[in-house]
């Protein structure tokens, strides 16, 4: 029987002709993705659900989803997407990293370019036959400061697009390298700094935990008095309605938004208020992008249906059906490896050097490291995928090496990931037991058997007695139970460590507990996808 495809949201029409022309029955609904009810009604039907931004993949879709294997979305964000929840039913979840970059990138100078002249509004006065030329006194773009906030994919294309127009650019990314900001030439500053000096400030983040409400009413407070902002790239980032206080009393000059904390936005804090250019998230929206996308993403799930290939995944292995029975394991350890190494490093990464001993040596040494960086970077942008890692990674100026021995030691073979930043190097190294569950055999060059699990907590202290206890104490009075517990030490009396699975996160007030006591060098929670 041949696979099943809908398309709920509105796709180029190319991507459906490649569906049939590969054999594949399509179905093209361009606005089930709108109406949640009756798409629970057939989703049961179908092997592939290709879509852009509308249709919201939630638990409950997935739950009626019997038949689904893929999901495809034609485009970068996958925040409409509940990713762990499709991973933990085996489904794939594809994007296409880069198909709209540039076109995004043009929407927010576009943007930029309208809220700096009233555009808009100009258009709408001098359509209805008033000629206010006095009422639009604009400002120029030249010589200006742009506040760049994200400078990935298409954050340096705004940067190369902006330093074409003689603005003066600095970037706000904690994860920017200072050799690929000297590349792109912008300056790297902190947020305060960039907040204070900018005329224009424009976003490039992905919506996470750590970038949500990243211009706050505190940040907005700090921007330059006449500052425009401009969002195009996730709803949530900037909070609406502080920022409409901030255009009422004057301070904000303008602000172009593209998207919004609840979409379809049929209502913000920012309608209506003068100087404020809407779109209805219509970044990505040109023929190019909408071309590229559902091109990508169509040949991509006709790959996976058809053959088994998987590409542009977030989560799943680019593998051969052969390989991965052998290597799934391996593939696991090397994305938790980078996954640790990523939680533990907060300044730019420079280099990336991945060791393999032993049978790992001979198995494909690209798909694991491709699988090491996408932990790592994941850290930084959980849109990442095993295909973008390692590109993201060299276009920051991550320089990524491999080597390869015959086994060396009493495993049968193990990985090593040491991550180089300008002040430092830090190592993990892991193995896979014959169990088929990878571990953490070595921290910092200490030796330890640590299970992994989804929660973790690692520590380091001086080795001294009644760390355990206060560990203990200290979790189990916060109701964290503690599942598995190891401990390593570099030599007696010296510097120690201790990695604990528990049964929940612990939240930052047990932190804050173990950091009271005075006894560890660093309490640091961590995170790690074992579905
Ligand atoms: N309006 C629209 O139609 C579209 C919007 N987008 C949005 O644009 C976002 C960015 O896309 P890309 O540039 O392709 O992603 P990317 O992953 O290439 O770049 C994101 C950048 O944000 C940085 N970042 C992460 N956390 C940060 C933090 N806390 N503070 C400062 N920087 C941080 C990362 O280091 C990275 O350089 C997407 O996640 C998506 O939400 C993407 C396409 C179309
Ligand atoms: O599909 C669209 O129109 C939105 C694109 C987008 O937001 C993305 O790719 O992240």
């Amino acid at each position: 029987m041949a696979p099943r495809v809908l398309v709920s949201d509105k796709l180029s029409e190319t991507a459906v002709q490649i569906f049939r022309d590969r054999g594949i029955e399509v179905d093209y609904m361009p606005d089930l993705g709108k109406d949640k009810d009756r798409l629970l009604e057939v989703i049961g039907d179908y092997d592939g659900l290709a879509i852009r931004s509308a249709t919201k993949v939630t638990e409950k879709l997935l739950e009626r989803a019997s038949r689904l294997k893929v999901i495809g979305r034609a485009g970068i964000g996958v925040d409409n997407i509940d990713v762990p929840a499709a991973s933990r039913r085996g489904v794939i979840v594809m994007n296409t990293p880069f198909g709209n970059a540039v076109t995004t990138a043009e929407h927010a100078i576009a943007m930029m370019f309208a809220v700096a002249r009233q555009l808009p509004e100009a258009s709408v006065s001098t359509h209805q036959g008033k000629w206010e030329k006095n009422r639009f006194m604009g400002v120029e773009l030249f010589n200006k400061t742009l506040g760049v906030i994200g400078v990935g994919n298409i954050g340096s294309i705004v940067c190369d697009r902006a330093l074409g127009l003689h603005m003066k650019v600095i970037a706000y990314d904690p994860y920017l390298s200072e050799e690929r900001a000297q590349k792109l030439g912008v300056t790297k500053v902190d947020l305060d700094e960039l907040l204070a000096r900018a005329d224009f400030i424009t976003l490039h983040v992905p919506l996470t935990e750590k970038t949500r409400n990243i211009l706050s009413a505190e940040a907005i407070a700090k921007t330059k008095k006449g500052v425009r902002i401009i969002n195009c790239a996730r709803g949530g980032l900037v909070d609406e309605a502080a920022l409409a206080e901030a255009l009422k009393s004057g301070h904000v000059a303008g602000a172009a938004f593209d998207v919004f904390e609840k979409e379809p936005a049929t209502d913000s804090p920012l309608f209506g208020l003068p100087n404020v250019v809407v779109t209805p998230h219509l970044g990505a929206s040109t023929t190019e992008a909408q071309e590229n996308v559902a091109i990508q993403v169509a040949e991509q799930m006709s790959d996976y249906l058809l053959t088994g290939a998987v590409q542009n995944a977030l989560n799943m292995p680019s593998v051969t059906a052969e390989e991965a029975a052998v290597m799934g394991p391996w593939l696991k350890l090397a994305q938790h490896l980078g996954a640790f190494a990523g939680q533990m490093t907060q300044e730019p990464i420079t280099a990336v050097n991945i060791l393999y001993d032993g049978v790992v040596a001979g198995m494909n040494l690209e798909a694991l490291n491709c699988a090491a960086i996408a932990g790592l970077m994941k850290v930084v942008n959980p849109d990442v995928n095993m295909v973008s890692a390692p590109i993201v990674a060299r276009e920051r100026g991550i320089r990524i090496s491999t080597t390869h021995q015959e086994k060396s030691g009493a495993f049968e073979g193990y990985i090593k990931l040491t991550v180089v930043t300008d002040g430092r190097e830090r190592s993990i190294a892991g193995t896979v037991f014959s169990d088929g569950k990878p571990r953490f055999i070595q921290i910092k060059g200490i030796n330890i058997d640590a299970e992994i699990g989804a929660h973790m907590l690692y520590t380091t202290n001086e080795d001294v007695p009644g760390i355990i206890g206060t560990l203990g104490q200290t979790l189990g009075e916060a109701g964290v139970n503690i599942a598995n517990f190891t401990l390593g030490r570099a030599a007696p009396g010296g510097d120690a460590i201790a990695l604990l699975y528990l049964d929940k996160p612990a939240d930052p007030a047990v932190l804050d507990a173990l950091r009271a006591t005075g006894r560890f060098h660093q309490v640091q929670p961590l995170e790690f996808d074992v579905a």
